[in-house]
């Protein structure tokens, strides 16, 4: 079993760089282009999702391909041949850049996503198609009172005079409204208190 850490990157303006143009990469690539990554497809074939959001180089995969100006943050080693995704990881392990492999051989795995604004919910397990079904169900069955709820409270915490409000109180006592405005923001109750007014203390 290999132990990945999960973690949430910001990809936008960021250079991602993909070795091969299949519908694999597609399926990886794309969302990185959605959040805002520049995205290079190094590959002879492209499929046209992708090529649509990146720039396509007609070529096969050449050593040095990886020391690009601004630098490649994470490489996708997509052609699913195993000397050139060998290559490819080897190349970016040398340079300290990210490496997801599409035969699961890499540092980096993409999890199944379940996304609705600020909720995100993000699934493995050792087995990608008991991924997709857990992914499936969980989407299923989520009350959608927790994105309703994640929308305002993302909201609040950005909110400049609920920050201000905030930093007037001590931690044990924001925390404490934190606490009673995620509270308010599940109430089911037909008047439910307002998660503003808790976060300002009235
Ligand atoms: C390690 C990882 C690396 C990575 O790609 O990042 C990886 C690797 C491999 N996938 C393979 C096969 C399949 N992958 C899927 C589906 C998904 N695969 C995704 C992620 C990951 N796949 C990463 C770890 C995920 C985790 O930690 O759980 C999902 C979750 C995310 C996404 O792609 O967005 C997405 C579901 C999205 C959704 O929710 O819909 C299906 C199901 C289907 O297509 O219906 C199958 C066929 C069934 C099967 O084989 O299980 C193979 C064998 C290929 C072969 O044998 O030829 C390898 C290589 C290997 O490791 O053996
Ligand atoms: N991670 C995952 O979720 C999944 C992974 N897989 C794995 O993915 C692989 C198949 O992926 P597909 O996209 O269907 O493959 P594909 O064969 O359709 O695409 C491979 C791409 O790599 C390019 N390529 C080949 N040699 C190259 C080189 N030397 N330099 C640059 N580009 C090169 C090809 O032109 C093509 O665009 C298999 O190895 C399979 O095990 C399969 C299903 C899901």
């Amino acid at each position: 079993m290999v132990a990945r850490t999960p973690l949430l990157l910001d990809l936008a303006g960021r250079r991602v760089t993909c070795v091969g143009g299949g519908p694999v990469a597609v399926a990886k690539v794309v969302p990185f282009a959605t959040a805002g990554a520049e995205v290079h497809v190094i590959s002879p074939t492209c499929h046209p999702d992708l090529a649509a959001v990146a720039t396509h180089h007609e070529r096969q995969w050449q050593a040095g391909d990886l020391a690009t100006t601004p630098p490649t943050w994470l490489v996708v080693a997509a052609t699913g041949v195993p000397a050139v995704d060998d290559a490819v990881h080897a190349e970016a392990e040398e340079a300290g850049t990210w490496c997801l492999r599409i035969d699961g051989r890499g540092p980096v795995a993409v999890p199944s996503v379940i996304r609705d604004e600020d909720l995100l919910v993000a699934v493995s397990t050792g087995a990608p198609a008991l991924t997709k079904r857990l992914r499936q169900h969980l989407e299923a069955t989520l009350d959608g009172r927790w994105a309703d709820a994640a929308r305002t409270l993302a909201a609040l915490r950005r909110d400049p005079g609920v920050r201000a409000a905030l930093a007037e109180v001590p931690p044990a006592e924001r925390r404490d409204r934190w606490r009673r405005a995620v509270d308010a923001a599940l109430d089911p109750s037909p008047s439910p208190p307002s998660p503003a007014e808790v976060l300002h203390g009235r």
